[in-house]
């Protein structure tokens, strides 16, 4: 792979770069309420910017449906990226647009500027190659090198990750760089026990991990919005819980695999459960007693203990998707706890993830707690059950 050293080797004065960010902040209304990923961008963009190059970034914030929708604009990464860099990035109102055209072509050596929220296109997570190619024509016409710098979408096959790295000179960000040199420890000669905790709500994308991490680690603990469908494959009652229903049969198969394989699979034994999404009067029950019509939303006092003491012995633990849904004070306790327990530890920890990154600053937890933050949740699971991240072999070919 060629690297951002190689690119700022060859000298960028003047070259217009396409800077593929992750900039997928969580915010409240328009305000940010976790900056991490904009601050873990920022290193490349300097570099860059520093060198005279003039930097196009380029990033998605949410899901948004193929189309613009103004609760996804990245208006509130922009001014937070201008705030660190000292200077105004400009934001273009579309992508490939007339916005763009025109912010572009005002752009001076040294000059930073965003596109748009690269999802408002739908070409950009297309299923159709060509929809997608044609989208990464439109935006390497407007640079003469690409850098890939946003870890936690390398594991998307998406227009502005994978095809266009094939539609200019291509490098390596910094970002990306030192992410994948960390996790490579958690690849090559790793200590044991080795755990690997799972929550959060991206449940349909990360449940399919877990095939080939049971053939890797020791224990796996499963938590937060992940739980629901384990319980529920082992006959349990979890009311209005996230659940994959569809992916129920996998699941009874992991379960099966880990027993067969000898992986102590660790579930939550009791839940804070609510009537209402966003609720804070709850109940703490037993996962045997999840009523029909309440949906969990933290584990509960005992299952914080069990998971800390199956934490307590490991000599390297990946975390990543929040235990509750910590956003809300009552349903925070969960992830609280493990979070703590990678504290304490003496083990190699890492938690990944824009949301477990953020619930860990969020819970006032010191960063220096842990070996590594990653930037990446789903992309850095992916990697560690060895499957091939398209935004990275594509720098490779
Ligand atoms: N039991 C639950 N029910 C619904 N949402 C949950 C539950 N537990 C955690 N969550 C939510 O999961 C979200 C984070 O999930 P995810 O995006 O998978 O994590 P990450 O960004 O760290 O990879 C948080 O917003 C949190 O509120
Ligand atoms: O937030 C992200 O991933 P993560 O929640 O797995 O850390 C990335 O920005 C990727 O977003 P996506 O899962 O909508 O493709």
């Amino acid at each position: 792979m060629k690297t951002l050293s190689d690119l700022l080797a060859e000298g960028v004065a003047g070259r217009r770069v396409l800077v593929r960010a992750d900039l997928n902040v969580p915010l409240d209304g328009d305000k940010i309420t976790d900056d991490g990923r904009v601050r873990a961008s920022v290193p490349t963009i300097k570099a860059l910017a520093d060198a005279g190059a003039r930097v196009i970034v380029t990033a998605h914030l949410g899901r948004p449906k193929g189309e613009p929708d103004p609760k996804f604009s990245l208006a509130p990464a922009a001014a937070r990226l201008g705030e660190l860099l000292g200077t105004e990035v400009p934001l273009a109102s579309d992508l490939v647009g007339p916005s763009a055209t025109s912010v572009v072509g005002a752009l001076t050596d040294g000059g930073v500027v965003m596109l748009e929220n690269v999802r408002f296109d739908a070409r950009e997570t297309s299923k159709v190659d060509a929809e997608r190619a044609e989208l990464a024509d439109e935006l390497a016409s407007f640079a003469d090198a690409f850098v890939s710098d946003g870890f936690g979408v390398v594991h998307r096959k998406q227009a502005s990750v994978y095809d266009v790295a094939q539609k200019l000179p291509a490098y390596v960000g910094g970002l990306v760089e030192a992410e994948l040199g960390v996790l490579k420890k958690l690849t090559d000669d790793l200590e044991r026990p080795y755990v690997v905790a799972l929550g959060g709500s991206k449940v349909s994308d990360k449940l399919g991990v877990i095939a080939n991490l049971l053939s890797k680690v020791d224990r796996l603990l499963i938590g937060g919005g992940m739980a629901y469908t384990f319980l529920k494959a082992q006959g349990h009652e979890v009311g209005t819980s996230l659940l994959q229903e569809d992916q129920l049969d996998q699941v009874k198969g992991f379960l099966a695999e880990a027993e067969k394989r000898g992986v102590e699979l660790v579930l939550p034994v009791d839940v804070l459960v609510t009537a209402e999404f966003g609720n804070v009067e709850h109940d703490v029950v037993a996962i045997s007693d999840i009523p029909a019509d309440k949906m969990g939303l933290d584990i509960g006092p005992k299952s914080r203990e069990l998971f800390a003491s199956k934490l307590a012995d490991a000599k390297t633990v990946f975390w990543n998707g929040p235990m509750g849904v910590f956003e809300i004070e009552t349903y925070a306790g969960g992830t609280r706890a493990v979070a703590e327990a990678l504290v304490k530890s003496e083990a190699f920890t890492v938690v990944g993830g824009g949301d477990s990154a953020a619930a860990v600053r969020a819970l006032g937890l010191p960063e220096d707690g842990f070996s590594h933050i990653s930037t990446g949740g789903g992309a850095s699971l992916e990697y560690l059950e060895g499957k091939e991240l398209p935004g990275i072999s594509v720098l490779e070919s």
